[in-house]
């Protein structure tokens, strides 16, 4: 389980993450949502390691890892443009994470091979990311993180450069295999429809606070506020 501490950070002196307390079970997926310039990317980057907090701290199955690195928390971070490698072919793209982590090349390879194929993605192994459409990108972007077997997997908006009738398939798809791969979720997005569609439940940020959104963001009168 993942969690969250009294998290604050201020910027040039204003408080921009308060008091932030938050849980995320293993298999759930949480949003997190909150209007431009939150600091939902800012608590995102918390989580991730890339940042250290003002104050407070983050946990992950009883552990104090505020101050750990990145590749020492074995979190996977997926962005929006999913910065698959240009001169790598699908299947080691989705190879990459392994071969990070030491295993031999050709094992990651085979590896990558049947995670693809558990995502019906084998007949793009050999073929370049560049040419890829965007939701063919994003499922390899999903396939490597997912294939590191993560220990938590955050989400910055990843699908909001899509259109919206795959933004609506990939949820789903999305939300069906990271319940399987079964580690705590946490989705930021702007999209409300997107957060009660995909996620367990939903948090706001307000004013450097985290709220309770989940029973806000599926009634239309909070909607059309
Ligand atoms: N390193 C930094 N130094 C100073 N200010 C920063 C820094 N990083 C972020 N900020 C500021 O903190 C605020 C929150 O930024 P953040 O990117 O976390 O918001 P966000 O909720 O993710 O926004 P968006 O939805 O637009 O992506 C912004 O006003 C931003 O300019």
């Amino acid at each position: 389980m993942l969690e969250l501490r009294h998290i604050q950070q201020h910027y040039a002196d204003q408080p921009l993450l308060q008091d932030i307390n938050l849980r995320v079970a293993a298999g759930e997926i949480v949003a997190l949502l909150g209007p431009s310039g939150s600091g939902k990317s800012t608590l995102l980057n918390i989580v991730a390691g890339l940042q250290v907090p003002d104050a407070g701290s983050v946990w992950f199955d009883g552990q104090d890892i505020t101050d750990a690195a990145p590749e020492q928390r074995r979190f996977a971070l997926m962005f929006q443009d999913f910065a698959l490698f240009p001169h790598l072919n699908v299947q080691d793209n989705t190879a990459f994470g392994l071969v990070e982590q030491g295993l031999p090349k050709r094992e990651a390879r085979d590896q990558a091979l049947q995670m693809l194929g558990v995502f019906g993605l084998s007949d793009l192994a050999r073929r370049r990311v560049w040419n890829l459409s965007g939701g063919e990108q994003q499922r390899v972007a999903l396939a490597r993180a997912l294939i590191t077997q993560p220990r938590v997997l955050l989400l910055d908006e990843p699908f909001s450069a899509l259109d919206a009738d795959l933004r609506v398939a990939l949820r789903e798809e999305f939300r069906a295999r990271i319940q399987t791969a079964g580690m705590p979720t946490l989705l930021v997005t702007h999209d409300e429809t997107e957060a009660s569609d995909m996620a367990d439940r939903s948090v706001r940020l307000v004013q450097g606070q985290l709220v309770d959104a989940t029973r806000a963001s599926s009634s239309a009168t909070y909607r059309n506020a």
